[in-house]
């Protein structure tokens, strides 16, 4: 089974074509691909399929199996991936979701998608819908506790459910200690994606994420998203803002007249292999 290697800021992703192969259990085939020792390595693989909605669809799972509504990162290398394999001459693209139809506008460098500008819909505030067991609207400091303190975590959906607090310095954050904690916390029914942010000024975010799934990763892009729209409800960024991760950056924006989200990044192929182990 033919496969590609991509990352989006060193979110990676196996990427499979479902135009060519039929995967029967793609819960148990993340497990066992995204495996570091054992399979390629990833934080999850992304099924590439057709689409009666939009241009093509997509299906992510994550590395413990779980199938995400939506990936930021990862909907960037799928329009790279249906560009550069000619699957589509477009650079102006739609790609259906379980977060409904996403636009890609991307930008093409010597025959190939090098970076792309998704628009990311309207971000989701509503406790129910994100979900979070919450009396507040928007949820803007719901106090989580773990291991003895308190975090205040301001809760947004981008399709997938984000928790977000700010914090002095995410480089000495214990996120492998308090991520995992939140993750199955019970105020969040689904789970969630727990975001550590430092701002760095009006126009600069840093961020470390802890996914639902997958645990630590290098960059999140519906984190970065929740994550500006969090800065925003807490007046501590401006609407515009460098989302800056361990993999690298992204640009996101909120746009007000819209009330949409864009996220603008990179989508880098790293290899192409032939999956052995059936
Ligand atoms: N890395 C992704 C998000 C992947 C899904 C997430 N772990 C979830 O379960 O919601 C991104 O770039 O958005």
């Amino acid at each position: 089974m033919k496969f590609t290697k991509m990352h989006g800021c060193g979110n990676d992703y196996i990427y499979l074509n479902g135009f060519e192969i039929d995967v029967a259990d793609p819960s148990e085939l993340a497990i066992r691909m995204s495996n570091r020792n054992f399979g390629v390595g990833s934080d999850g693989i992304v099924l590439i399929l057709p689409s009666e909605k939009a241009d093509f669809r997509m299906r992510m799972f994550n590395a413990d199996g779980s199938e995400a509504e939506m990936c930021g990162n990862a909907i960037r290398c799928v329009g790279k991936y249906v560009y550069d394999k000619k699957m589509t001459d477009q650079t102006n693209i739609t790609i259906d979701t379980l977060a409904g139809v996403k636009i890609l506008d991307m930008t093409v460098e010597d025959g190939q998608v090098t970076y792309a500008k998704v628009d990311m819909g309207e971000p989701i505030l509503k406790a129910e819908d994100i979900p979070v067991v919450s009396a507040l609207e928007p949820v803007v400091g719901e106090v989580v506790e773990a291991l003895g303190t308190a975090y205040a975590f301001t809760c947004v959906s981008m399709g997938n459910p984000h928790a977000i607090t700010f914090v002095d310095d995410t480089d000495h954050f214990p996120l492998e200690e308090v991520g995992p904690i939140i993750e199955v916390h019970e105020k969040f029914p689904r789970k969630v994606n727990a975001e550590f942010v430092q701002v760095v000024d009006q126009e600069t975010l840093k961020m470390r994420v802890w996914e639902r799934g997958s645990g630590e990763t290098l960059a999140c892009g519906t984190g970065a998203c929740a994550t500006l729209v969090a800065g925003v409800l807490n007046e501590k960024v401006g609407r515009k803002a460098t989302v800056k991760l361990l993999g690298g950056d992204l640009i996101i924006e909120w746009d007000e007249a819209s009330n949409h989200v864009f996220m603008s990044g990179p989508a880098v192929t790293v290899f192409e292999g032939e999956w052995m182990l059936g």
